[in-house]
């Protein structure tokens, strides 16, 4: 009798731990009390569950007074699951994913549309950037957290899918080091490494502009997407924080710093009409390293883990940087916010795939091509 006992004990305690084992929905609504998100003995109440595919999404009324969702960080541990928390409409949203975001995923070289570059992956869907649709993009991250990957990946996208119509001109202030290399390739016009080398490239691209403005003038055109032009121009910076004039250099000194950070000002106010595109990275956003007028225009905004909430903001216009996991790892922020993990891309492919382009090469290739005309 006692082991017929004992035995149902057992599988009632299974039957129980199965049937009362709480819910995402109960999770949440227990956590919501347990950190005190609350007012008095108002609690958000659920008015809609919505599945899709990827994740579940919680919309609850929530009482007056309550909006900061700054304890609600927690609900990732509690449910063991991404969690997104948000308000639309004055309403409380909490989205919970499925799936955890991969940690590595490898550039795969396939074509996209127009000016469109993949950038990565989402909870629940693959993002990809439209230099067409937004021209100019501030990136921002820690050290040793993805940003150059990013700028290679994205250089050498465009390359591929563009190579007769994207060109480059480079800013690479971390002593040329990842961009140099890149200096032969028929797209690239200059790869400038010190500030110097900046002023005559920034110098270049200014006269380019003025003389564009004046044939759109000329022929009346206001946007180049309603034009049969068919290339972009893109400026990439790499390190915009070197541009920075510091406090221990001469006057003198300092103007050819503060000369590179207008001209990159005058590039995002004025040039993306006329397409140009420009690409300006940082470790360090702060007002004097990230100058307004870029961060004004730059109406894509990407970060990658930030030190604190507060440069967060100023990358991004919102916290979140300073919790992101892992490298690679970005919030990309345009009209919406996504968390995502960027594409990996190895050197040794960009080399592969992008020599073809070394420009004595590429001389060599039109040359062979004019050969097979003129004696086919
Ligand atoms: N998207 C990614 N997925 C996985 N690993 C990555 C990714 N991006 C970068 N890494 C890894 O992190 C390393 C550092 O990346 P990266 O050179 O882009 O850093 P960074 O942010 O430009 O740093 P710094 O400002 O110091 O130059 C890479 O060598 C690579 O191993």
């Amino acid at each position: 009798m006692d082991f017929v006992i004992g035995g149902s004990l057992a599988a009632f305690s299974i039957y129980a731990a199965a049937k009362w084992q709480k819910s995402d929905k109960d999770k949440i609504q227990h956590t919501f009390r347990n950190v005190g998100y609350t007012v008095k003995d108002h609690e958000p109440k659920l008015f809609k569950t919505h599945k899709s595919d990827n994740s579940t999404l919680y919309t609850y009324h929530v009482p007056y007074g309550l909006i900061d969702d700054d304890e609600l960080n927690v609900l990732d541990k509690v449910l063991n699951k991404p969690v997104n928390v948000s308000f639309v409409n004055g309403k409380l949203h909490i989205r919970v994913y499925k799936n955890k975001i991969p940690v590595r995923i490898k550039y795969d070289w396939n074509k996209t549309d127009d000016w469109t570059v993949p950038i990565g992956q989402s909870h629940d869907q693959f993002i990809s950037h439209d230099f067409d649709k937004i021209p100019h993009m501030a990136i921002s991250g820690m050290t040793r957290q993805g940003k150059t990957v990013l700028l290679k990946l994205i250089f050498s996208h465009l390359i591929h899918n563009h190579p007769d119509d994207a060109e480059f001109t480079i800013i690479d202030l971390k002593g040329g080091l990842e961009f140099n290399r890149f200096s032969n390739l028929e797209q690239v016009n200059a790869v400038a490494s010190d500030v110097f080398e900046a002023k005559e490239a920034l110098t270049s691209v200014l006269n380019q502009i003025r003389n564009d403005m004046y044939c759109f003038k000329s022929k009346g055109y206001t946007n180049v997407l309603n034009t049969n032009i068919s290339n972009r121009k893109f400026i990439i910076v790499d390190e915009g924080a070197e541009l920075t004039p510091g406090s221990h250099l001469s006057k003198e000194e300092k103007q050819d710093y503060q000369y590179c950070q207008n001209a990159l000002s005058e590039i995002a106010r004025v040039s993306g009409a006329l397409g140009y595109r420009l690409i300006f990275a940082t470790q360090y956003p702060t007002a004097d390293t990230l100058p307004r007028q870029i961060k004004q225009n730059a109406d894509a905004k990407i970060s990658f883990r930030l030190p604190t909430e507060t440069a967060s903001r100023v990358a991004i216009d919102e916290k979140g940087a300073e919790t992101l996991a892992n490298v690679g790892r970005c919030i990309y922020r345009t009209h919406e916010r996504r968390e995502v993990q960027s594409l990996f891309v190895d050197d040794n492919d960009i080399k592969e795939r992008l020599s073809v382009y070394d420009a004595p090469r590429a001389k060599e290739n039109s040359e062979t091509r004019k050969d097979y005309v003129q004696f086919g």
